[in-house]
């Protein structure tokens, strides 16, 4: 089996007396989509925070193809190959479409023409070509959505994280956004995926992690992972069955 693109091994981070990660270990393989999912509260952004650099753990390392990164700043994280999108998505609202998303190109290059046409390729790519000089504030939730996106991927990454990234979109808005990650995926991206919504979980993901109280509570196909009974206790009284 080759490497996978990502390793995270023993990571704990401990917030005062809160252990919000507890000895995490899972990998990503190349190619795949991986599900996070867990009760609110479980360590899943932190964990996201852990892995790009936002956060030091207190003990544990991440690897990326092999390379410790443990310790970098997000930049550098980010110039290594792998980005993020935000949970509350964060553009800078006075700027427009394009302007935002070259913010994400010059990471990789310091030239204005080759971020704005590298800019300009990825808002075609998710879909805001028409709209590449709205002002980013005017948005609907769904493009704002594609122009996280589209930001993330302007930094050319190989892994991308996505932490929530369907987060109040209507059931239309939420096919939509799937079909955005299948051509991500089919843009040889891969990716890791933070979502509540047990159904798209089920759709997109190869394989499934559940967070629990910062550790690790299940880990395999969704179907198998869903059908465990720690799971299932896990979610029990927190809405599982009306998100299932
Ligand atoms: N910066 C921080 N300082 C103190 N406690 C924190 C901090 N960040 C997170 N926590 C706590 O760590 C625990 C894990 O939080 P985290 O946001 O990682 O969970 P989550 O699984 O992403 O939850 P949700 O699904 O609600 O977003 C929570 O109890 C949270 O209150």
């Amino acid at each position: 089996m080759s490497q996978p693109i990502l390793e995270v091994n023993h990571l704990s981070k401990r917030f005062r007396g809160l252990l919000a990660v507890n000895d995490l270990s899972f990998h990503v393989n190349k190619g795949e989509i991986l599900g996070v999912i867990g009760p609110n509260g479980a360590g899943k952004s932190t964990t996201f925070n852990l892995i790009t650099g936002v956060y030091s753990p207190d003990t544990g390392e991440v690897k990326l193809n092999g390379q410790n990164i443990t310790g970098l700043s997000p930049n550098e994280i980010c110039k290594k190959g792998l980005s993020r999108t935000f949970q509350v998505t964060r553009p800078f609202g006075d700027m427009t479409v394009l302007q935002n998303v070259m913010v994400g190109a010059f990471l990789n290059t310091p030239n204005p023409r080759r971020a704005e046409q590298q800019a300009l390729e990825m808002v075609e790519f998710v879909g805001l070509g028409d709209k590449k000089h709205a002002v980013a504030r005017t948005l609907s939730i769904i493009d704002q959505r594609r122009l996280e996106f589209a930001r993330s991927l302007a930094t050319e990454p190989a892994l991308l994280l996505l932490d929530e990234a369907l987060a109040g979109l209507n059931a239309m808005e939420v096919e939509e956004a799937i079909e955005l990650i299948w051509k991500v995926k089919d843009a040889g991206v891969t990716l890791v995926v933070i979502e509540h919504v047990m159904k798209v979980i089920n759709t997109i993901s190869n394989r499934v992690v559940v967070l629990n109280f910062g550790a690790k509570l299940a880990e395999g196909v969704p179907k198998e992972v869903m059908n465990n009974s720690a799971v299932i206790e896990a979610y029990l009284g927190k809405g599982f069955a009306q998100h299932a």
